[in-house]
């Protein structure tokens, strides 16, 4: 029988707190662009994080991977940068990158990519709320 692939999630949920504001707009702009989220003492969301690793499954462990080992490349990359904290002053990445659930991906994505092996994650899905949802495949 040829190797089968399969595509395994792992959830977790982080709660921080931002603004959206852009350095390359004026005040004005930011304010028209980002409306209530420009607000400057910021606000708070309950992020939800999926991410899926994509791969054969092994015919000995019958495993893409160990989820155990996936929950612990996710508290490096996801809960210990991001829980609790202000994403805009806390987290060095977005001092000059505007903290939108597109750009929370990317810095998702691009910190398990340096834990994973090579190829092997597949998406990361982020609800910022339950109606806000980005999907980031890499690309
Ligand atoms: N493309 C994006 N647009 C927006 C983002 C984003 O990350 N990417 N983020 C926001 C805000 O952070 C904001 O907090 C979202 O608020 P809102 O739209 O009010 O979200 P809710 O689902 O809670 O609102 P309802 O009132 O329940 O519809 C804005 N845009
Ligand atoms: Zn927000």
């Amino acid at each position: 029988m040829s190797e089968r692939v399969a595509f395994i999630t792992r959830v977790c949920s982080f709660s921080a707190c931002h603004r959206l504001h852009s350095k390359c707009l004026s005040d004005e702009e930011n304010k028209r662009t980002f409306g209530k989220c420009n607000n400057p003492n910021g606000h708070g969301h309950n992020y939800t994080v999926e991410v899926t690793v994509r791969g054969k499954i092994d015919k000995n462990t019958g495993m893409v991977m160990n989820l155990t080992d996936l929950k612990e490349f996710i508290e490096e990359a996801v809960m210990k940068p991001l829980d609790h904290k202000n994403l805009d002053l806390d987290v060095p990445y977005f001092a000059d990158v505007v903290s939108t659930t597109e750009n929370l991906s990317v810095f998702i994505w691009d910190g398990l990519q340096k834990l994973l092996p090579h190829d092997s994650l597949y998406e990361i899905k982020v609800y910022e709320t339950a109606k806000n949802i980005v999907i980031y495949r890499g690309e």
